[in-house]
């Protein structure tokens, strides 16, 4: 498959992002093109908004399987593509367009020149939010044809084309949402003692769960504690009744997770006296931290060392990803792809460069071929 059908496919995909369990005209397109491919050799069973693809190998004695996610973010593009999203607030700003484009050209080689294990490719639905991975894994079509070994890779803006890298243990954090709820007693905006400013109490708030990280956790370990969305209030003269916080926790082990937790429960009560007022704290989704198997990891590595590509040690991230939980029951691994660009993930100018469309697809398909 050469670089400019790989390009017309990401362009098409990009032009529509939808959030996860909404991927319809996703699910939609890709089920399509795999319907133009040589379908000897291919099972095709929708789940949800997702697809799994399983292809028979000449020899089938292990199954081996490869997962690309297909959601995009509430975010509206700012990049000035021709083929910018067509879909209002949305955009694909982490990649999911590049993966799904790799997972189909990979797909498309096995599918001509059949590999000898057979392959599962999963494209799975809701990634970003609130998480496919998991009832993916519980699903009955992944029972039945469960693989041996599963891998699955990431966009990295910040490396050059033709570069990639993983390691072998932890790769990504622990994640969990963060969505806090304030009630108290609003009123006008001119007499502020006879009211519960809960404008004040939430950004009060945002400035002290930071103190966790900064004075709760062992300097040595790690956290982070993001609030990416804060609503108050209805209008500039009246002090606000409630608040709402949205934001995400990220830490290197499920301990440190359960600390900031009880930190941020600790904080909230004691906000509750100070500022009159109560709050409810729900966690959302959870993602288990993405754990890649050392011995897969080496085994990568040679099936790298044998094409024209740079692979290098990956440092950790505190990125979350709910393939994490189909690594903790099958071994594998994730690894990143360099795709150079200046705007990073989750940046509404996010810009990948295409040609790293073929690194990515040659990379897959070796690795299916040799693990
Ligand atoms: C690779 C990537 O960017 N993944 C997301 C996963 C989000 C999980 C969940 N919605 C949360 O915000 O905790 C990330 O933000 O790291």
């Amino acid at each position: 498959m050469q670089l400019d059908q790989l390009i017309d496919i990401r362009r098409e995909l990009h032009q529509i992002p939808e959030l996860g369990f909404e991927e319809y005209k996703t699910q939609t397109y890709l089920l399509s093109y795999i319907d133009t491919l040589p379908q000897e050799r291919l099972t095709v069973e929708t789940w949800r908004t997702g697809v799994f693809v399983h292809v028979k190998g000449t020899e089938g004695k292990r199954t081996i399987g490869y997962r690309a996610d297909i959601d995009g973010l509430p975010l509206t593009e700012t990049t000035g593509y021709p083929f910018s999203s067509i879909i209002e607030g949305r955009m694909h700003a982490c990649g999911h367009d590049f993966h799904m484009t790799i997972a189909l050209g990979a797909l498309t080689r096995l599918a001509e020149q059949p590999p000898e294990d057979d392959i599962l490719f999963l494209f799975q639905p809701a990634e970003e939010g609130p998480g496919g991975a998991e009832p993916m894994l519980a699903s009955e079509p992944m029972k039945r044809m469960k693989p041996d070994i599963i891998f699955a890779l990431h966009v990295a803006p910040e490396l050059p084309v033709g570069t990639v890298t993983s390691r072998p243990g932890l790769l990504f954090a622990n994640t969990s949402e963060l969505f806090i709820d304030f009630k108290g007693v609003g009123g006008h905006a001119a007499f502020p003692h006879l009211t519960h400013d809960m404008g004040l109490a939430a950004s009060t708030f945002v400035t002290h769960i930071q103190q966790i990280v900064a004075r709760r956790m062992d300097p040595l370990d790690s956290a982070v504690i993001t609030v990416g969305k804060i609503e108050a209030g209805t209008v500039q003269n009246i002090i606000a009744e409630t608040a709402r916080l949205e934001g995400t926790i990220r830490t290197l082990s499920p301990e440190s997770m359960k600390l900031v937790k009880e930190e941020i429960e600790k904080i909230a009560r004691g906000f509750e006296i100070t500022h009159d007022c109560s709050i409810s704290i729900d966690y959302g989704s959870t993602y288990h931290q993405v754990y890649n198997d050392r011995e897969q990891v080496e085994a990568f590595q040679k099936v790298m060392n044998r094409l024209p590509y740079t692979f290098k040690e990956a440092p950790m991230a505190m990125t979350g990803e709910d393939f994490g939980y189909m690594l903790k029951e099958i071994p594998g691994f994730m690894f990143w792809l360099g795709v150079d660009s200046d705007a990073g993930l989750h940046q509404s100018s996010l810009m990948p460069k295409e040609e790293a469309l073929v690194v990515g697809v040659d990379t897959v398909e070796q690795t299916l071929r040799s693990l």
